[in-house]
């Protein structure tokens, strides 16, 4: 049985250490606000993220050098926003080498880099080859019930891929291994901004049709920008993708398709944020892919237009009457992201 430390004990963070305590590790789950470890350890509860009984084997703590001394593995699980922070402390308090798994779901807005990226940029002695993710369909709280959940883990260092599969696996919770680590960055982040784009249809008040229809053209658009960054096309059709479209369009307890319900609603970005009080990641995620659309010159309409309604106070209503009014075109003229001679080589 291994040591394991859980940084971030939000919704994920402490589903993710209740897998790992139900495997008989020991899990040291960190938090930076030291009341809500004092709360945690006091309750067995995290009462604002999960609803949830925390097994005894996990203990919460507040100082970073107690979470990390001596653990096998470190499941970085903080918002995308505080990634680098994070990383910066940490080099100030490892003193020793253990597997670093991440199961955040975002691209940094400005630099564009995935999460694995940006970890073994900021990580003194880890470069992104040695990080493993974690990502796939599975909403903290059904992983915090035991719910029947299936989630990829990919790595560089297919070792370390292993390795985090096997601390995982589990009867309520099947983990696969996959090669295709730039496919499951993107496709667990890029997934947000379809969710978002759900929510809104859902809160503007269409039906089920134009909600199949944002999930398969969003697939085509996750599709096109994945394959030009090096994914391979298969894995959209995976768990990382088509996968977590699903869940997350379809599912109420999904931050993103929740978000975006109030914004079709009517409510304005910055109230819906405060009032959701836990991360949306869809947000930031819209910001970098549009910058990259652009930059790239890649079709996502859905993405772009998500932008508009974010970022230019556009109204939702018109952004699907101008998606309803493109060009008539042939369907699969553009999904030729799908082919893997698309892939840059
Ligand atoms: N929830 C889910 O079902 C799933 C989430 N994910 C991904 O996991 C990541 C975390 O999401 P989730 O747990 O849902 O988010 P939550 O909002 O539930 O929790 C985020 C946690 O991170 C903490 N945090 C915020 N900023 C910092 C910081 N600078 N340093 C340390 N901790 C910080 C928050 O503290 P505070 O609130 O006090 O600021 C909170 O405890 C996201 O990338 C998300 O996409 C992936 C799969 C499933
Ligand atoms: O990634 C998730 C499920 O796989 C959770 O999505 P939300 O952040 O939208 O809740």
């Amino acid at each position: 049985m291994s040591k394991v430390a859980v940084l971030g004990a939000g919704s994920w963070g402490t589903a993710l250490s209740i897998v790992l305590a139900d495997n008989g590790h020991s899990v040291r789950l960190w938090t930076y606000r030291k009341e809500q470890a004092e709360a945690i350890n006091a309750t067995y509860r995290n009462e604002k993220y999960l609803d949830a009984d925390i097994p005894e084997q996990i203990k919460a703590c507040h100082e970073l050098k107690q979470a990390v001394d001596d653990v096998s593995a470190i499941v970085m699980v903080v918002p995308t926003k505080a990634i680098r922070d994070v990383c910066k402390e940490l080099n100030n308090t490892l003193t020793h080498r253990p597997t670093i798994i991440h199961a955040t779901k975002g691209i940094e807005p400005g630099s564009l880099k995935r999460i694995s990226q940006v970890i073994g940029e900021e990580l003194a002695r880890y470069d992104s080859e040695d990080i493993v993710v974690l990502s796939g369909p599975s909403h903290a709280e059904e992983v915090g019930k035991r719910l029947p959940t299936t989630v990829t883990v990919s790595s560089l260092n297919t070792q370390h891929a292993a390795y985090a599969q096997d601390l995982f696996i589990n009867e309520s919770f099947r983990v696969y291994t996959s090669d295709d680590m730039i496919g499951l960055e993107l496709g667990g982040a890029l997934k947000n901004i379809i969710a978002l784009g759900a929510g809104i249809s859902d809160g503007l008040g269409y039906g089920d049709n134009a909600k199949a229809a944002l999930i398969t053209r969003g697939l085509a658009e996750i599709a096109r920008l994945g394959v030009s960054l090096g994914a391979n096309p298969l894995t959209f059709l995976g768990l990382p993708g088509v996968g977590d479209l699903i869940v997350t369009c379809t599912s109420h307890h999904s931050r993103n398709w929740r978000a975006g319900n109030l914004l079709g609603r009517g409510q304005k970005l910055d109230e819906v944020l405060d009032q959701m009080g836990m991360v949306v990641e869809g947000v930031r995620t819209t910001q970098a892919a549009y910058q990259f659309a652009r930059e790239q010159q890649i079709e996502m309409p859905i993405t772009e237009g998500l932008y508009t309604i974010l970022f230019e106070d556009k109204q939702p209503g018109d952004v699907v009457e101008q998606l309803m009014n493109r060009n008539k075109r042939e369907e699969m003229n553009d999904i030729s992201a799908f082919s893997s001679d698309s892939r840059p080589q």
